[in-house]
């Protein structure tokens, strides 16, 4: 499919422990006096010895440039490492196989597709040349959508259902009830419903509201204290770089995010470097290089091998080349998948030999419309990984928004995580801070 991609090596399971533990040892240091054979599986070789096909203008040439040069012309500690590769095994790069299982449009190049020619049909008369039309007057652009606008949108299901609630009735049972039912419906949880019901009950009692449209101010305002917890600045300055790795169950929209992030990060003045932890899925990796060339920073990938090996890499380079950010992608993954959750831990582990006090950030990337299993998904996550943050996707889509409340709640034993930013569509500029009362309003149906 990608043909500046090596083709890989079918994984052997039985290899996997002992490639680990080689590539953990070839992270702490000390693993080439352990093992000759470690020069087989060495993490940064992996990544400078990704192959570039001579005449070939691929990402993976900017990505090779990457792992070799330093900007300033200065040798990066990837260089010294590279010289001191004895020549044969430069010319013949080693690809490590991932614990993760090729995905079979990757594991094999696919057959050139020959498809039969029509029998050539007769050359039909020329038509007469029709009279040229006028032009038609071009529609005026319709004014791109606020992210605001386009947040109560994509809420708009739980917002437009909820605000009918108040219209035309007294403030008496039957309300309470009915808001009852529609925070439910809203994957709000039990926890959160009741605790919020709770607390409108009282304020309503004791402020004597006898207007429902006061009832939903009341209410929001109530929301609003309630998601506050979850809101939380992203400092980027913590650290040189700021390592941020991020995790995600398949098409959360991790890569994008990161895409979003970039851009963000660089508009704050920070420079960014990217590693395309996604060794699995090819076109993930190209995903990011794409992301990488359309905000112009430089994106660390090997085609294949271990993800740790990547992200190993790319904090060296990150620290080489004094970036600012070093944002790891990772595949996607469900949390039923034992092996590649350990996968996770792995790569956060050797993430922390490149650079002690990292991962700074681990952020989970919940796509919005996942409703109650958002809950799960962010546990199991957590208990891998000790999450530092969320990032909350497609929120502009059919999302029904509530999940956040049950999260600020601890439903279910979660813990109240940092929702950093919010995915409001699929450009560059669609990614915004989380703001607790902006989020109630969008929730609550607000014009
Ligand atoms: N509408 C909308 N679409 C989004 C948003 N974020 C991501 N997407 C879309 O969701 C789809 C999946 O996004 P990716 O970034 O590829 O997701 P991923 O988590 O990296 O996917 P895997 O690598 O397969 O696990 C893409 O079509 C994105 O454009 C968002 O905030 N709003």
């Amino acid at each position: 499919m990608f043909s500046f991609f090596r083709k890989k090596k079918q994984p052997k399971p039985q290899d996997n422990k002992e490639q680990d533990s080689l590539i953990e040892q070839a992270a702490s240091g000390d693993a080439a006096e352990k093992s000759p054979a470690i020069d087989q599986v060495s993490v940064s070789e992996a990544v400078q010895k990704a192959p570039v096909l001579p005449e070939q203008t691929s990402p993976l040439d900017q990505v090779d440039d990457v792992a070799s040069t330093n900007q300033d012309g200065a040798v990066s500690g990837l260089d010294i490492e590279r010289a001191q590769i004895p020549a044969p095994l430069l010319s013949e790069p080693v690809v490590e196989q991932s614990a993760t299982p090729l995905a079979p449009e990757a594991a094999a190049d696919p057959e050139p597709v020959v498809s039969s020619l029509p029998e050539p049909e007769p050359e039909p008369e020329p038509e007469p040349e029709p009279e040229p039309e006028p032009e038609p007057e071009p529609e005026p652009e319709p004014e791109k959508k606020s992210w605001l606008s386009r947040l109560k949108q994509g809420l708009s299901r739980t917002g437009s259902s909820i605000s009918a609630i108040f219209v035309g009735v007294k403030v008496d049972e039957n309300l309470f009830e009915e808001l009852e039912t529609a925070l439910i419906m809203a994957d709000s949880g039990m926890e959160a419903t009741e605790s919020l019901l709770k607390a409108l009950r009282a304020k309503v009692k004791k402020e004597r509201i006898d207007d429902a449209g006061k009832v939903k101010t009341a209410l929001k305002e109530l929301l609003t204290e309630h998601l506050k917890p979850l809101e939380k600045d992203f400092n980027l300055k913590r650290s040189s770089p700021l390592v941020v790795m991020i995790a995600g169950v398949n098409g959360a929209g991790k890569t994008t995010s990161i895409g979003k992030l970039a851009h963000h990060f660089q508009t704050q003045g920070a420079s960014v470097l990217l590693a395309a932890g996604d060794t699995f899925r090819a076109a993930a990796r190209e995903q990011l290089v794409e992301w990488g060339s359309r905000n112009n920073v430089a994106v660390i990938a090997q085609d294949g091998g271990d993800p740790a090996a990547v992200a190993f890499d790319a904090v060296n380079a990150g620290k080489a080349r004094n970036a600012s950010v070093v944002m790891v992608d990772t595949a996607g993954r469900l949390p039923t998948q034992l092996h590649l959750m350990e996968e996770l831990k792995k790569i956060r582990r050797v993430i922390g030999k490149a650079e002690a006090s990292a991962p700074h950030e681990v952020l989970l990337v919940v796509d919005g419309n996942t409703g109650q299993n958002a809950i799960s998904q962010i546990k199991a996550f957590d208990a891998a990984l000790d999450l530092t943050g969320l990032i909350v996707t497609k929120l502009d889509g059919t999302a029904k928004g509530g999940t956040l409340a049950a999260v600020a709640a601890g439903s279910h034993g979660v813990r109240p995580i940092p929702v950093y930013w919010i995915g409001v569509g699929e450009s560059l500029h669609d990614l915004q801070p989380f703001v607790a009362a902006e989020f109630a309003g969008a929730l609550l149906g607000d014009d």
